[in-house]
């Protein structure tokens, strides 16, 4: 069964653009975030600050070989740190997986994670102007993973619907 797999930086638009996709092609989304807080029934800043980066990494590459070997076809919406770690960039290319990197440019994540950035412990205690410059160096660092994706959607200056519908008709 087809796994839709969104990735991409934080603030890229993977949850919300992977609910709406759920609505339109009618096919059920599971937040890999959301899915891990449920597992250990803590939120990602608490495991961060109570069990550590190392310990996330390890779970979120547990759940998405779960949700991976589901029955079911699902669109999943990634964190943006899991292509980059436990060789989850490998598992991208397994058949039935249809993977679409969502990116967008330093600019258009700055604005939205200057207003998001609470629930991100990577970047919840930095500055704006910090946090500039780590996104910059951030995305550039992870790149390579992200564009180990079957597809490749640009998000800047697009709506929500807007990069919904082109999803759609790529995967058409
Ligand atoms: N065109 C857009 N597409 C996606 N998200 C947008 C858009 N415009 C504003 N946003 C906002 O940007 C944020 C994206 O966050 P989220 O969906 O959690 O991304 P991710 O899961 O990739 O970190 C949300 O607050 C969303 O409302
Ligand atoms: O980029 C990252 O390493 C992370 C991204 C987050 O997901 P979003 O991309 O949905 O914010 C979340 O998994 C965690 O805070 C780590
Ligand atoms: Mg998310």
């Amino acid at each position: 069964m087809t796994k839709i797999v969104l990735l991409g930086y934080m603030g890229c638009g993977k949850s919300t653009i992977a609910k709406k996709l759920s609505q339109l092609i009618n096919i059920p989304f599971v937040d890999l975030d959301q899915y891990i807080e449920e597992k250990l029934n803590l939120s990602v800043s608490a495991i961060f600050e109570q069990r550590g980066e190392i310990y996330f990494r390890k779970v979120e590459h547990e759940s998405f070989v779960a949700l991976l070997s589901s029955p079911d076809s699902i669109i999943i919406g990634l964190g943006g740190g899991t292509p980059c770690y436990a060789n989850n960039h490998e598992l991208l290319k397994q058949e039935g997986v249809l993977s679409v990197y969502l990116k967008a440019s330093v600019a258009t994540l700055f604005k939205r994670l200057s207003l998001n950035k609470s629930k991100r412990p990577l970047i919840a205690n930095k500055t704006n102007e910090q946090m500039e410059e780590f996104i910059a160096m951030h995305v550039f660092e992870r790149s390579f993973y992200y564009n180990q994706a079957k597809f490749i959607v640009t998000v800047d200056n697009k709506t929500v619907d807007e990069t919904v519908r082109d999803i759609s008709t790529l995967l058409a």
